[in-house]
């Protein structure tokens, strides 16, 4: 029983390298955004790792992400379920903004607050608790049963909807979840044990 769920943030994309507010925007991958997706693939190759089922959200740049994986592992065919329950937190009134101008206009505490507190939300857009009254219901009913079927399964997703995923796999509060951090191509995999409860969680960073 393999009971595996491997989570992977997307590589860089054109507005994580412009510092730019991204959300439910749909910029492409980086050449760096391809290299991490690429060796992300090439960390679970070496793990020998293969995947029943994957799923990404509805924008290209975790579906790319998803690609490479796959292409890294020999499973370029693989079923992958599209769903924006997995999208970005959207980031409302803030998309398409520069992070930096941001702080010169609202505050450097008023953004980190927008960022990365649990339940405030920038305006017109998603708090990480709203981000997480989607991610973790998908999760929960279409996701973990293939899991908790032994199987192993791919999730190319996003900062903030794998941020909240985690905080509920992890059991965080809304206080220890401000301090969480992924990187762009890591990949986090999960154990899960017969009951659901999480058995060991081994991060793969460089
Ligand atoms: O949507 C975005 O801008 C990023 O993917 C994540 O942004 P954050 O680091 O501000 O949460």
């Amino acid at each position: 029983m393999s009971r595996t769920l491997v989570l992977v943030r997307h590589g860089q994309s054109e507005w994580n390298l412009k510092n730019l507010f991204t959300g439910w925007r749909d910029p492409d991958l980086t050449e760096k955004g391809h290299a991490e997706a690429k060796a992300a693939g090439e960390k679970l190759k070496a793990r020998g790792l293969k995947f029943d089922i994957a799923f990404t959200s509805v924008l290209q740049r975790a579906q790319k992400t998803c690609q490479h994986i796959l292409d890294c592992v020999g499973q370029s065919d693989l079923e992958t379920i599209r769903d924006r329950a997995l999208n970005e937190r959207d980031y409302g009134d803030l998309s398409g903004l520069n992070k930096n101008d941001a702080r010169l206009k609202w505050g450097e505490e008023q953004v980190h607050i927008w960022r990365r507190s649990y339940d405030v939300p920038p305006p017109n857009g998603e708090s990480l608790k709203d981000t997480g009254a989607r991610v973790w219901p998908y999760y929960l009913h279409t996701l973990q049963p293939h899991v908790l079927a032994g199987g192993t399964v791919l999730v190319a997703a996003h900062g903030n909807s794998l941020r909240a995923l985690i905080m509920a796999l992890d059991g965080l509060s809304g206080e220890e979840v401000t301090g969480l951090e992924l990187g762009t191509g890591v990949p986090v995999i999960y154990r899960l044990n017969a009951d659901s409860t999480v058995a060991s969680k081994d991060i793969l960073a460089d």
